[in-house]
């Protein structure tokens, strides 16, 4: 199958952890006799420095004639003094929104090889697998208006009955493949925005009777995510709500850089970034962990190609190679096996342990 992704690597440690997942895809298409090919756009801080904006017209029109979009990461402390719409982040936000990609899906997995890495004791994060639903294109990050006056600043969280639907229904339909839970995350004690959310989440409910509800409000969410982690299936929950807990989450997982995203829409077009940043301490250094990149590379496969096989020899050998001992800096494995290596001897043991589960010969 002859397929184009748009590779946008971004700032920081983005082009690191993109071109290790871009090699890893390299090797399926080979094997698989699938053909993708590669396209390179720029966004974020290095969007503003090669084209004179965060998302330049050339990245979007590459993304939109393509099958599917591999982001890494944008921002970092040398933008800082740049305007407000030249921020590398706001190059982001405009791709999600005028592609409208609504839909981020966070999946929080606890790997057996990192039960120890994670703060929390091992009892409690054994049997953690849940997945965070996250709104990405309304509430606070795009409401108008969005500004200063005088000594006073404005942002304004609105919803509209259909946005909160839409990835509501999103979340409802993932459940019924999971464990048939959904935890609808909002403030409805306070705001009236989360008073709507909570409105739609129980008519939405009422279409799936199999799926058992529950409303959380966000701040107990946040001590729950510690003490019950394994209690979850699929959190729903808008824009900001949805980015903080999910660095939470990730914690769980024994770092930021083993939590991989999708942000989808209707159609098969997709976007599959990593969950962290720009990372500017390690930038540079391969030190990054390529591992959250990796697994977006995954659910590309799976959300936008419905390559499911190719999926999940990318997953099996992930989890193969924490159960060989091989880690970045950011995971504490103390095992007798354990291997500390950089991102790019990572990505290489990923490759190496694709191999036991692909054909050997083009066989498509
Ligand atoms: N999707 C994105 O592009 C995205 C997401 C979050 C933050 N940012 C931007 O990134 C910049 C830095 O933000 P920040 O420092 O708050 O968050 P960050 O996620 O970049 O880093 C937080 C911490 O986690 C570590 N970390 C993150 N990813 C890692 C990985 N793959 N391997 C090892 N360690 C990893 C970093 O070294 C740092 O200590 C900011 O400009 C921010 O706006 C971008
Ligand atoms: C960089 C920033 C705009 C972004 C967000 O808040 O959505 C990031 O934190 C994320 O989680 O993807
Ligand atoms: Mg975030």
């Amino acid at each position: 199958m002859g397929k184009t992704i748009a590779v946008l690597p971004g700032d920081g440690i983005g082009p690191e952890v993109t071109s290790g997942a871009v090699r890893v895809l390299e090797t399926l298409s080979q094997k698989y006799g699938h053909n993708f090919s590669f396209v390179k756009g720029n966004i974020g801080g290095s969007g503003y420095e090669a084209e004179g904006h965060p998302l330049p017209e050339s990245t979007l029109s590459i993304c939109k004639k393509s099958d599917a979009i591999l982001l890494g990461a944008v921002g970092g402390p040398k933008y800082d003094t740049l305007p407000a719409h030249l921020r590398p982040e706001k190059g982001l936000l405009a791709i999600r929104k005028e592609l409208e990609l609504f839909a981020n899906l966070r999946p929080v997995t606890a790997f057996d090889a990192l039960l120890d890495a994670s703060p929390l004791k091992r009892e409690r994060v054994t049997d953690v697998d849940f997945i965070i639903v996250r709104e990405l294109t309304g509430g606070l990050y795009f409401g108008e208006p969005s500004e200063r006056r005088g000594d006073v600043a404005v942002d304004t969280l609105v919803y509209s009955e259909q946005e909160i639907e839409r990835i509501v229904d999103k979340a409802f339909q993932l459940a019924k493949t999971r464990k048939q839970k959904v935890t609808s995350v909002d403030k409805a004690n306070v705001l009236e925005s989360s008073k709507l959310w909570r409105e739609i989440v129980e008519k939405v409910a009422q279409k799936y009777p199999e799926v058992t509800l529950e409303h959380v409000l966000v701040d107990a969410a946040a001590m729950k995510l510690i003490t019950e982690p394994a209690s979850f299936d699929v959190i729903v929950t808008e824009n900001m709500f949805g980015d903080i807990l999910s660095d939470e989450a990730s914690v769980l997982t024994g770092s930021l850089g083993m939590l991989p995203s999708a942000s989808l829409r209707e159609d098969k077009l997709g976007l599959y970034e990593p969950a962290h940043g720009s990372a500017p301490d390690i930038a540079g250094q391969n030190k990054a962990n390529p591992l959250a990149t990796i697994m977006s590379a995954a659910l590309l496969l799976r959300n936008s190609f419905d390559l499911h096989e190719e999926a999940s020899v990318i997953e099996r050998a992930v989890t193969d190679t924490l159960n060989s001992g091989y880690h970045t800096a950011d995971l504490s494995v103390n095992g007798s096996n354990a291997k500390r290596v950089g991102t790019q001897e990572m990505v290489d043991q990923v490759i190496k342990h694709m191999a036991k589960y692909m054909p050997s010969s083009i066989s498509k």
